[in-house]
C-alpha cells in the first residue's frame, strides 16, 4: 500500500478484485461502527459503483453484517423521477438495497415530488434539512468544528474528468461552503439537474474510500496521474480528504500513469 499527501491507495490487476476488497473494507467499517455506536452511516455514489457493492451481497457478508443498522444516503443524486432509469436512488435499489434488511426508514432519498418534478434547488435544500434533523436525531454527528455532519464512510467515483459527486471542472459548486447540500442544473455529464453534497461535507467523513476503474478513455488515467503526481486542484476530485482515512482504490488501467 502506498501512501502520499494522506491520500492512501491500492492497484489491483481487474475490477474484480477492487470489489472484493471494497467488500471487506465496507464490511469492517460497518462492523467497527455499529459495535462503537450502534449504528452506520454509509454515503453512495452512482456509476459503476453499485455493481462494485455487490460482493456485499455474498458469504460471508450477506449473512453477518448487521444490515438493520446501516443508515443510507446520496453524496449526489439525478434529480429524476424514482422509476427514471437515471436515478442512483432506483440503480442502488434495485441492485443492492432491495436485497438486503435495510429498514426502508433508513434509506434517506431525494425527496420524491421535487424529483419528479426535477426541481433540483429544492431537492437540495429538503435533502439538507432531513441530513439536519438527523443530526438533532442523534444519528448523524457534526464533525469536530462542528459544521458539517460527519458520515462514517462514503463510497465514491471518479468521472474521467476528474468530477467526484456532482461536483464539476470549471462549474462553482466545488467552492460551495455555506450549505451542506447544494444543487447544478448544467451537469457536463447527463443528467444536468443534480444535488451533491457540498465539499466540507464530502471531506468531513471519517472514511472516503474513492473506487476508480478506467472506462478505456485516455482521460482516466491522465485524470488520475494529475491528481496522484501533480495535485492538479482544477480536477475536484484533488480535493478529497477525510478526517481518519482517505483511500483510493484503483484498477490497473486507471492507474496506468502513475
Ligand atoms: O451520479 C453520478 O453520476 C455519480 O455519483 C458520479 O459522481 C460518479 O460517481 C462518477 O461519475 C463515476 O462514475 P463511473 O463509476 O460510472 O465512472
Amino acid at each position: 500500500m502506498a501512501e502520499a499527501r494522506h491520500r492512501k491507495w491500492h492497484v489491483f490487476q481487474t475490477k474484480d478484485e477492487l470489489s472484493v476488497a471494497m467488500a471487506k473494507y465496507t464490511a469492517h467499517l460497518s462492523a467497527k461502527f455499529c459495535k462503537e455506536k450502534g449504528l452506520f452511516t454509509v454515503v453512495l455514489s452512482g456509476g459503476g459503483l453499485i455493481d462494485w457493492l455487490c460482493k456485499l451481497l455474498e458469504p460471508p457478508y450477506k449473512d453477518s453484517i448487521e444490515w438493520s443498522k446501516w443508515h443510507v444516503f446520496w453524496v449526489d443524486e439525478r434529480v429524476c423521477a424514482y422509476e427514471d432509469p437515471d436515478s442512483n436512488y432506483k440503480l442502488a435499489m434495485d441492485g443492492f438495497l432491495s436485497k438486503v434488511g435495510i429498514p426502508n426508514k433508513n434509506i434517506y432519498a431525494i425527496d420524491k415530488h421535487y424529483a419528479a418534478d426535477g426541481n433540483a434547488e429544492h431537492c437540495a435544500a429538503l435533502y439538507e434539512e432531513c441530513l439536519r434533523n438527523l443530526v438533532k436525531q442523534n444519528i448523524l454527528p457534526l464533525c469536530p468544528n462542528g459544521k458539517y455532519p460527519q458520515f462514517d464512510l462514503q463510497l465514491l467515483g471518479m468521472g474521467p474528468d476528474g468530477h467526484m459527486a456532482s461536483l464539476f471542472p470549471g462549474h462553482p459548486q466545488i467552492n460551495v461552503k455555506d450549505k451542506w447540500v447544494t444543487h447544478i442544473t448544467d451537469s457536463p455529464k447527463l443528467p444536468p439537474r443534480r444535488i451533491t453534497f457540498t465539499l466540507p461535507v464530502i471531506n468531513s467523513a471519517s472514511y472516503n474510500l474513492m473506487a476508480v476503474c478506467d472506462d478505456h478513455t485516455e482521460q482516466c488515467p491522465r485524470s488520475i496521474a494529475d491528481i496522484f503526481k501533480h495535485n492538479n486542484l482544477a480536477l475536484p476530485a484533488s480535493h478529497l480528504t477525510a478526517h481518519v482515512e482517505n483511500m483510493w482504490y484503483l484498477d490497473k488501467a486507471a492507474a496506468s500513469l502513475l
